[in-house]
């Protein structure tokens, strides 16, 4: 069965992704505006532990969305664990959604300001589920780290990345891409926020437990300039190691306020 055809303009962007995807529609939908004055402070909530040690890239290819990092996925040597997630979620992929000139590309945003750029790293929960096609429909299937680029310096490892793209530029390209560990992708503190959404594109699985981390990385303006790729959505946030705020009722989607959940 061939996928359906989305996009991001006028015909096929995220205003009509509901016609063909109908969970378009559903109440943990991604990406939300991340007002952190509302995110409660959840003591339960520890650290995120990163462990991608033994780099386990495969290949970089360009999916005719984004460009995709691809890894080794048959076993547990690079694993996101800890924070709000109950067992070790394998990575598979990250890729981006970039800005164009002068366009913030990142999907989620912050009081209402997006970022130049959004890494998205992927990860499943292949304790419970037997493939990642399996864990991406099921509401704790994938956990995904966001993290937001912003321009400023040259960013010295992103370049591999970039100067790589020349050799995925059009769709379907693939070439191999051993070696590379995303560690070096990380800001200097892992304080997150999270909350339980979905897959920003179609097929907009609500399958996503969100760790979006607070501080940015610094891109330089040519490492962020890719196509403009943007759509937005609403949704309530919790937050680690931020003090506790009684906060106004949950913004629902719909932005009519919902009695807050207890
Ligand atoms: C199933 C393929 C897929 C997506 F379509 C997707 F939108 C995302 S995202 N932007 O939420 O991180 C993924 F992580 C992902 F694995
Ligand atoms: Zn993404």
């Amino acid at each position: 069965m061939t996928g359906k055809h989305w996009g991001y303009g006028k015909d096929d962007g995220p205003s009509i992704w509901h016609q063909n995807f109908p969970v378009a529609e559903g109440d943990r939908q991604s990406p939300i505006d991340i007002m952190p004055q509302q995110a409660s402070h959840d003591p339960n909530l520890g650290p995120i532990v990163l462990n991608y040690d033994h780099c386990t890239s495969l290949n970089i290819c360009n999916n005719g969305h984004s460009v995709v990092v691809e890894f080794d996925d048959t076993d547990d040597r690079s694993v996101i664990l800890g924070g709000p997630l109950d067992n070790p979620y394998r990575l598979k992929q990250f890729h981006f959604h970039w800005g164009g000139k002068g366009c913030h590309g990142s999907e989620h945003t912050v009081e209402g300001n997006s970022y130049a750029s959004e890494l998205h790293l992927v990860h499943w929960n292949a304790v419970k589920y037997r493939s990642f096609g399996e864990a991406a429909s099921a509401p704790d299937g994938l956990a995904v780290l966001g993290i937001f680029l912003e321009t400023g310096d040259d960013h010295r490892w992103l370049h591999t990345i970039t100067d790589a793209l020349y050799m995925v530029k059009y769709k379907a390209s693939v070439t191999d891409f051993k070696g590379f560990n995303p560690k070096c992708l990380l800001p200097s503190s892992l304080h997150y926020w999270t909350y339980l959404g979905s897959l920003t594109t179609p097929p907009l699985h609500e399958s996503v437990t969100w760790i979006v981390l607070k501080e940015p990385i610094a891109v330089s303006e040519r490492q962020a300039s890719f196509e403009c790729s943007c759509s937005l959505g609403r949704k309530r946030i919790r937050g680690y190691a931020w003090k506790i705020t009684s906060g106004p009722p949950s913004l629902s989607k719909a932005g009519k306020y919902a009695p807050p959940i207890n």
